[in-house]
């Protein structure tokens, strides 16, 4: 199925039934990906004495409770309201969900103890093209990306300066593989988020970030479609699936 977009002054064709998925499906198991120091996600069925609402234990229905964190336990997508006052719902700003996107692969630079992708990789990466989103996928890239615990790993980071770049070329909504744009234990600085959603400014709420994605290997650098999808709570992140399709021509 091809469908051909008008974007501004080109016409570029994507294929539907050719989707590329790039969230991190959450599972009940201390194998999920985790970050933030908290306990694996569950999915257990609802218990109301001897009943379990498992159909392998006698219920007619499965029927299964989640408890799990967006911000720890997948991919999810943020709003402003993860870092201000005023709780912005992801719901009631996020309104479309088509974008054109830009998927790049940068190898973190060594930074004392830190790993860090600064301003030059950016900017070398994404050239003079114009794009409504970017998908920063991080080397080494691996599948053990849908398993690893983060915790006290500090893990790699964007430098402030590389976020005021995407923020200056235009860039409304930034996807990366790591649980953070951020240093782990930044003793609460958020640099690079209170950069992209411009805490000290007029507030950027049409701007989102999403963390925790998984960008396989057999995808290639290069100019994307992205459905980004979310999940319906009203919070300032919520789970989500982040889907690609290939500009074709
Ligand atoms: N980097 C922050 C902590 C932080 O960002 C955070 C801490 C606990 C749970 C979630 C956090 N941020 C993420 O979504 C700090 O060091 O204070």
């Amino acid at each position: 199925m091809i469908a051909t977009i008008q974007y501004n002054s080109r016409k570029l064709q994507i294929d539907f039934s050719k989707p590329l998925d790039i969230s991190i499906p959450l599972i009940s198991s201390e194998k999920n990906v985790n970050a933030w120091y908290v306990d694996a996600p569950k999915i257990e069925p609802v218990q109301d004495g001897e009943w379990t609402a498992a159909v392998s234990e006698g219920a007619d229905i499965n029927f299964n409770n989640i408890q799990f964190n967006p911000h720890a336990h997948g991919t999810h997508t943020e709003c402003a309201g993860h870092i201000t006052e005023k709780v912005h719902s992801i719901n009631q700003n996020l309104k479309t969900f088509f974008f054109l996107a830009e998927v790049v692969t940068v190898a973190p630079e060594n930074d004392g103890e830190d790993k860090i992708i600064s301003k030059k990789q950016l900017q070398f990466a994404l050239g003079n093209k114009k794009r409504d989103a970017i998908v920063i996928r991080t080397i080494p890239n691996t599948r053990e990306k849908h398993s690893r615990q983060y915790s006290n790993t500090n893990w790699p980071y964007l430098e402030a300066d590389a976020v005021k770049f995407l923020v200056e070329k235009g860039i409304k909504h930034l996807l990366i593989d790591l649980p953070s744009i951020d240093k782990e234990k930044d003793g609460g600085e958020l640099l690079g988020h209170r950069e992209f959603w411009n805490t000290k400014g007029k507030l950027r709420l049409d701007a989102t970030i999403t963390e925790f994605i998984y960008v396989s290997n057999k995808i290639e650098d290069g100019e994307y479609f992205l459905n980004l999808q979310i999940a319906p709570f009203e919070n300032d992140a919520t789970p989500s699936k982040p889907i690609l399709y290939k500009v074709i021509s």
